[in-house]
């Protein structure tokens, strides 16, 4: 048998010379495998970013230039420093950290790797706050609770179709908001259309009303009413406790920070705050939940509430605790009230900076609603120009900057960087919102650059990120914008807007408020002038 191969290989020159060159491209096949294989493979190349001191690693750089009150700026000052724009690490605290600041890099994490970044790291305050444990969806680590409760919320709390049904809610809710204006406009005198008729002069217009207060009322009262039927509930305890969970949510307490010292929120008395806390807010629900459930005997309405208190129990793997049910709704205020009343504040702050834009935007929902008197959220669609203001808002003045914190539960590659397990990660939206490369005259509000553009926020654009993408993306964006239009709609058909005193537009302070979502430092305080 040997011989006979032998002699067919060898013997003949055309099959010699056959074998020779297959043997030749066996060869380069196998070199092109072992060189893509050993280019896939982690590199040892060590993460970019600045040098670390013991114990507590770039806190001090982080802290710099008032990083801690806008760390999404100092974060994106870093990377750029740094040369490490894709993919920067940070030691804070005891924890390793890992900021990516490119489209490219988000894209990696959101649709590459979204699965093995699905995770959330611990985060101290909304473990307490939502009943001694990741309760709800944002804060829960990814596994069987967080996806039933994510299908329960894209499904039945936030579908298009339970949107739509709260629209009324919403209608109720801007009505009134235009009416205390008017009033509002009344009492500061002399620049109303009503200031004649009262003979009202006392001029103390140099105020302005509190624009930020009234819209943040407002849409906090529009989540209380699509989650339990009215505002009573919606007392002080519900709303500190909103606030909290706005405060800590980027995770960048000293608890968060040093989660091995666990005897250290109970030192700080900071566990006793948020129990007490919750034990407040747990109370109120309790009450609110009751109540509701009697009342719905009379009205037949479903509220979030009811969804989540009448859910079908065949369609769950686990069940809806009474825990997880006051979690959810919590979730749904935070989520409902302070995000769309940053972006309407925003809008008005940028418009007012802009009266071109602003004349523009105003001819455009005067265009739509004319004698009408009113605006109807069913013909808002007609409003393209308002659509291109709003993204441009958002691109510029994203509400979470750095998203929610990932967390990967395996040692990870990303962009050819070794990413250890249990790393914290933060994408940086407000950054890549910015990035040149991207956006022409990336630092100026100009809504036109939307103008007969595709690029939208429902997380197929990586370099426009407001609600993130992927598994973890926002399910809210739908309720959110909802309540946005249509006040600003209203706003802007309703009253033309002036600043008080000499306040020039161009000199409007834009400063930061971080949390949660980023509002404004200081209220914006604003002259409504009636014009219907
Ligand atoms: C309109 C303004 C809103 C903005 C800008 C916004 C932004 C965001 C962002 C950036 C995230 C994190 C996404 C990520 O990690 O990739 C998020 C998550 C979330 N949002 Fe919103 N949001 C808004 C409105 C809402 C509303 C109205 C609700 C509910 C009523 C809501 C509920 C949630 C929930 C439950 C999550 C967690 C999703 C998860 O972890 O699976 N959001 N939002």
């Amino acid at each position: 048998m040997a011989a006979t191969i032998n002699s067919i290989f060898f013997n003949d020159p055309s099959i010699g010379l056959l074998t020779f060159t297959a043997t030749i491209f066996t060869a380069f096949l196998i070199t092109i495998v072992i060189v893509r294989n050993s280019k896939k493979r982690p590199t040892t190349v060590p993460l970019p970013g600045p040098w670390k001191l013991p114990v507590i690693g770039n806190l001090h750089q982080l802290a710099m230039n008032g990083g801690y009150s806008q760390p999404h700026r100092r974060l994106s000052e870093l990377a750029r420093q740094y040369g490490a724009a894709d993919v920067m690490s940070l030691q804070l605290g005891e924890l390793p950290h890992v900021v990516v600041s490119t489209p490219e890099a988000a894209r990696q994490v959101m649709k590459t790797h979204d699965l093995a970044f699905a995770s959330r790291p611990a985060i101290f305050a909304p473990y307490i706050l939502y009943g001694g444990g990741y309760n709800d969806i944002a804060f829960a680590p990814y596994g069987e609770h967080w996806r039933q409760l994510r299908k329960i919320c894209t499904v039945e709390l936030l579908s298009a179709k339970r949107v739509q049904s709260f629209r009324w809610i919403r209608e109720e809710e801007v009505a009134k908001l235009v009416v205390r204006l008017r009033e509002a406009a009344v009492e500061l005198g002399g620049r109303s259309k009503y200031a004649d008729l009262l003979n009202n002069n006392n001029n103390n217009s140099d105020e302005g009303v509190d624009l930020s207060r009234m819209v943040g009322e407002m849409t906090g009262f529009v989540a209380a009413r699509a989650a339990f039927g009215t505002i009573r509930g919606l007392n002080q305890a519900l709303l500190t406790i909103v606030e909290t969970i706005s405060d800590v949510v980027a995770g960048f307490r000293i608890s968060d920070l040093y989660p091995s010292l666990t005897f250290l929120p109970a030192l700080t008395g900071f566990k006793g705050k948020l129990e007490k806390m919750h034990q407040e807010a747990d109370s109120i629900l309790d009450a609110i939940i009751h109540e509701r459930k009697s009342q719905r005997q009379i009205d037949h309405k479903d509220y979030l509430i009811d969804v989540l208190l009448n859910f079908d129990p065949s369609q769950l793997r686990f069940p809806l605790t009474m825990k997880v049910i006051k979690a959810v709704i919590l979730e749904m205020l935070l989520g409902g009230n302070d995000t769309s009343s940053k972006i309407v504040e925003w809008t008005m702050s940028e418009l007012i900076k802009h009266p071109k834009v602003m004349q523009n935007v105003q001819d455009e929902v005067k265009q739509a609603f004319g004698e009408k008197g009113n605006v109807e959220e069913a013909s808002l669609h007609q409003l393209k120009y308002l659509d291109c203001v709003i993204k441009e808002t958002l691109r510029l003045h994203p509400p979470g900057p750095l998203l929610l914190p990932r967390e990967n539960d395996e040692k990870m590659e990303l962009c050819g960087y070794e990413i250890p397990a249990k790393t914290k990660l933060f994408v940086n939206a407000w950054a890549i919102g910015r990035d040149p490369r991207y956006w022409d005259k990336a630092e100026e509000f100009y809504p036109e650059r939307f103008i007969g553009s595709s690029t939208d926020y429902k997380g197929n654009d990586f370099h426009f990120i407001p609600f993130g993408a992927g598994r973890r993306m926002c399910p809210g964006y739908d309720f959110g914008m909802e309540v946005v239009k249509l006040t600003l709609a209203n706003l802007l058909y309703h009253f033309r807007w002036e600043l008080p005193g000499d306040l020039k537009p161009e000199s409007l302070d834009m400063t930061e408020c971080f949390g949660a979502s980023v509002g404004r430092k200081y209220a914006l305080r604003v002259i409504p002038v009636p014009v219907q």
